[in-house]
């Protein structure tokens, strides 16, 4: 039926490294230019987890070129995916913090699997870090200004009930039902002609991505100067010790 499954694997967590996403990128675009490809379901493969969000170890430790380089292919993968024509339905199998819900919120429908462990949200005050303003602008489309202001600010991480209750999620299913519901909403949503459903897409999306296409290269250099500061590799250092610590 024209649909392609997409199944993130980054073992151990799915972080999105510069590596995984450089290749998910290029995946993607050549979903995009496949004519016989209408539509992704958007997975992962790592037990329990969708995505960690941006591997932390790129922006911790490295040099200002290194930021630059790897906030520039986050940028890219977030433009390509939240511009895509193609119908996005992402299948959230496990843990979604950050940059991992960012994928989430870029797709055109979220199905979540009704696991109380799986949490989602854009937790970045809680690693001592902004959550940048096209992260923000998402955000409160998909869950209104008042909504996204408070977790913003609190990093809130939304149990699947709470998520699908503020709106960060469409449904929550069984967790061995997270698939085959993602396939029936696919059935639902290329049951509209392409032409229709693209334009409108367009419509609702394209002053968001505007945003930031107009300001690329400030939104790199104010990443670089933000993230190579000391404070703030002192959270990040921080946070890492405390992902450590976890273990015992
Ligand atoms: C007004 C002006 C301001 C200027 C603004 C400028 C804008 C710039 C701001 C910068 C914004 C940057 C945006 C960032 C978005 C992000 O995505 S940051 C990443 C956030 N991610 C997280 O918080 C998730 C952290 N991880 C977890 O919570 C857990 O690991 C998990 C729930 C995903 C899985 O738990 P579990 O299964 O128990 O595994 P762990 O033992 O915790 O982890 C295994 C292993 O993986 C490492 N790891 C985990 N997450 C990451 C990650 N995101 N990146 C890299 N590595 C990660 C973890 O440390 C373990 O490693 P070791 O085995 O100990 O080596």
């Amino acid at each position: 039926m024209g649909v392609a499954v997409m199944k993130l694997r980054n073992p151990p967590v799915n972080s999105l490294s510069l590596e995984c996403l450089t290749e998910f990128t290029i995946s993607l675009e050549k979903l995009e230019n496949d004519k016989s490809i209408r539509g992704v379901i958007l997975t992962s493969e790592c037990p329990g987890i969708f995505s960690a969000g941006l591997d932390l170890l790129e922006m911790y430790g490295r040099n200002p070129a290194h930021y630059a380089e790897y906030w520039k292919n986050v940028q890219e993968l977030w433009l390509r995916l939240y511009t895509s024509n193609m119908i996005l339905v992402s299948a959230i199998n496990g843990a979604s913090p950050a940059g991992g819900c960012l994928l989430a919120l870029c797709c055109d429908y979220r199905v979540m699997a009704d696991n109380p462990k799986y949490t989602i949200g854009l937790n970045e005050s809680l690693l001592g870090i902004v959550a940048p303003f096209w992260f923000k602008d998402m955000y409160v489309n998909t869950i209104g200004h008042r909504e996204a202001e408070r977790a913003l600010q609190l990093g809130t991480l939304f149990s699947p009930a709470e998520a699908l209750k503020v709106g960060v999620v469409d449904e929550v299913v069984p967790e061995d039902q997270v698939h085959s519901k993602a396939r029936s909403v696919m059935t639902k949503w290329l049951a509209i002609p392409d032409h229709s459903r693209q334009l409108t897409k367009n419509m609702m999306r394209k002053a968001t991505a505007d945003n930031l296409i107009k300001q690329r290269e400030a939104d790199i250099q104010n990443f670089t100067s933000f993230i190579s500061k000391d404070s703030i590799q002192k959270s990040l250092h921080m946070y890492l010790e405390k992902l450590k610590q976890k273990k015992g």
